[in-house]
């Protein structure tokens, strides 16, 4: 069946095209962001999610939301969608760093000239028939300091073209190194030095637990008299009510905002203070930059839900398109690996520890480690996938140990072993993939066998002692359990031994049963891939 997504905002009709294209069922709905509770009972029917910023994504609707695998949101910011809730219910979090960055960018600066000069109150005025040439005296922007606040994708746009109005810009951004500071041709400051000097501050941050009302009061008091600021990023970057009492005193000249705190914001206080400038969270709103988000949202989404590719996820490493068919089969590999010591262990587990050899430690082992977690968690917790696995296993105290060694041990181009620590004891396994692309288990509990991963299994432990294989066979004949391969490996003659069978039909308790009642056996376990 064709994956269903919902386009539950205004996104440009190109991304419906996009996915019909793609053979993905859309469903184009854009008044149902506003309607929390309509989503929420719709939202089951549905794959993919594609959002701009009307739609919150709640926890309640991610409840319903049985069936979503994928919400892409067609612009930056993600602070509509819950996620922790998404990413524990396994939803991959997608977005569009890119596409509205210039866009942004150029309203920052619009908003800046237009306080500079007052031009939204110079045109109500005019057409107002006033003429008031003398009310409306406004300032260069020419030799002003811009303290950009966030100087990321859009901040350093904005920086570039005010360095080209002749401003000079000043930067506060704890991870803007060094040299990218020169290279963007701005002084990187510390918040308090931006706040004294900036005549304009422009703000160009996430909104973060660290960001929010990044401009306090305090922050506030400590600028420039007649400093004025913009946002276009995120409504609870600043107190707006400390904004205001600045406002009103004088102390700020004037404020442009493009967010705020509450959106969508219809009786805001700031709408009736001297000096603001207000858009409707216009940012983006561009043809060019909806466009481009459009069709990239589009397509992340429908890569993602027809190959696996993951692009631009904040809650998963990206898998390129490329890489996607390469890594599968050492996704399934680790799945498989870590599933078979899940499904082996009794005891709480304490933690996985995955090592990687030779070329797959050079692949995306983050998606692999996430795999073999899953595979290890989801015999407790049938809910678990990629997304959620490491998330679930840090929320249970689990801890996850990645290893790479680039140089194998082993004789084989790839190699993957995985342990699971559970407070009873520790289980090992390795395995690569073949030419064939089929993944191989190789080693337990470091004996060597060689098996492929089959829906029914029985794995035994027993003593290397003459008379064990033709019991165990015709015990599994007697029970109508027909054999499909079978695998076996020794420590050393008359050890310990293994062995990994395959077969064709369930196999029940009571026929493990018997198999442990064979005198060389040890332990017997149904293993299911
Ligand atoms: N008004 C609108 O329509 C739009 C608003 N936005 C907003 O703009 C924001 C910025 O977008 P981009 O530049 O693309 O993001 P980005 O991730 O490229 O840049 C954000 C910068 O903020 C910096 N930062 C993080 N915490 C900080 C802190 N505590 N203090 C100072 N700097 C800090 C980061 O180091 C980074 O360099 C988005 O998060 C989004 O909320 C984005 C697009 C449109
Ligand atoms: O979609 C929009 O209009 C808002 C864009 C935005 O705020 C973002 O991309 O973070």
């Amino acid at each position: 069946m064709a994956p269903r997504v919902l386009i539950s905002d205004a996104l440009s009709p190109a991304a419906v095209q996009i996915f019909k294209d793609r053979g993905i069922e859309v469903d184009f709905q854009p008044e149902l962001g506003k309607d929390k509770d309509k989503l929420a009972e719709i939202i089951g029917n549905y794959d993919g999610l594609a959002i701009r910023s009307a739609t919150k994504v709640t926890p309640k609707i991610l409840e319903n939301a049985k069936n979503l695998k994928v919400i892409g949101r067609a612009g930056i910011g993600v602070d509509n969608v819950d996620i922790p809730a998404a990413t524990a219910r396994g939803i991959i979090v997608m977005n569009t760093p890119f596409g509205n960055s210039i866009t942004t960018a150029e309203h920052a600066i619009s908003m800046m000239m237009s306080l500079a000069r007052e031009i939204p109150a110079a045109d109500a005025s005019t057409r107002a028939g006033k003429w008031e040439k003398n009310r409306f005296m406004g300032v260069e922007v020419t030799n002003k300091t811009l303290g950009v606040i966030g100087c990321g994708n859009i901040g350093s746009i904005v920086a570039d073209r005010a360095i080209g109005l002749r401003m000079k810009v000043i930067a506060f951004d704890p991870f803007l190194s060094p040299e990218r500071a020169v290279k963007l041709g701005v002084e990187k400051v510390e918040l308090e030095d931006l706040l004294k000097r900036a005549d304009f501050i422009t703000l160009h941050t996430p909104l973060t637990d660290k960001t929010r009302n990044v401009l306090s009061a305090d922050a506030i008091a400590k600028m420039k008299k007649g400093v004025r600021i913009i946002n276009c990023a995120r409504g609870g970057l600043i107190d707006e009510n400390a904004l205001r009492a600045a406002l009103l005193n004088g102390h700020v000249a004037g404020a442009a905002l493009d967010v705020f705190a509450v959106e969508p914001a219809t009786d805001n206080e700031l709408f009736n203070t001297p000096n603001v400038i207000c858009t409707p969270h216009l940012g983006a709103s561009t043809s060019e930059a909806q466009e481009n988000v459009a069709l990239q949202v589009a397509e992340q989404m429908s890569d993602y839900l027809l190959s696996g590719a993951i692009s631009n996820a904040v809650n998963f490493p990206s898998i390129s398109a490329e890489e996607a068919p390469r890594l599968k089969p050492f996704v399934a590999l680790a799945q498989n690996l870590g599933s078979f010591l899940g499904q082996l262990t009794e005891a709480p587990i304490k933690g996985i520890r995955i090592e990687y050899e030779g070329a797959v430690a050079q692949m995306n082992t983050r998606a692999l480690t996430s795999a073999a977690v899953t595979g290890a968690l989801k015999p407790f917790l049938q809910d678990v996938n990629m997304v959620s696995a490491p998330v679930v296993a840090r929320d249970r105290g689990i801890t996850i140990e990645e290893l790479t060694r680039e140089k194998g041990t082993k004789d084989y181009d790839s190699f993957i072993h995985v342990t699971v620590i559970a407070e009873d004891m520790s289980r090992d396994a390795g395995g690569t993939v073949f030419q064939d692309g089929k993944p191989r288990v190789l080693e337990i509990r470091s004996i060597s066998v060689d098996a492929e991963f089959t829906p029914n299994m029985i794995y035994v432990r027993n003593a290397d002692k003459p008379g064990f294989i033709g019991r165990f066979g015709t015990l599994l004949g007697d029970n109508n359990v027909n054999f499909a391969t079978f695998a076996l490996g020794r420590e050393k003659q008359g050890g310990d031994a293994i062995c990994l069978a395959s077969v064709d039909q369930e196999v029940t308790q009571e026929l493990l049963r018997e198999i442990e009642s064979i005198p060389q056996v040890k332990r017997a376990r149904s293993v299911r891939f």
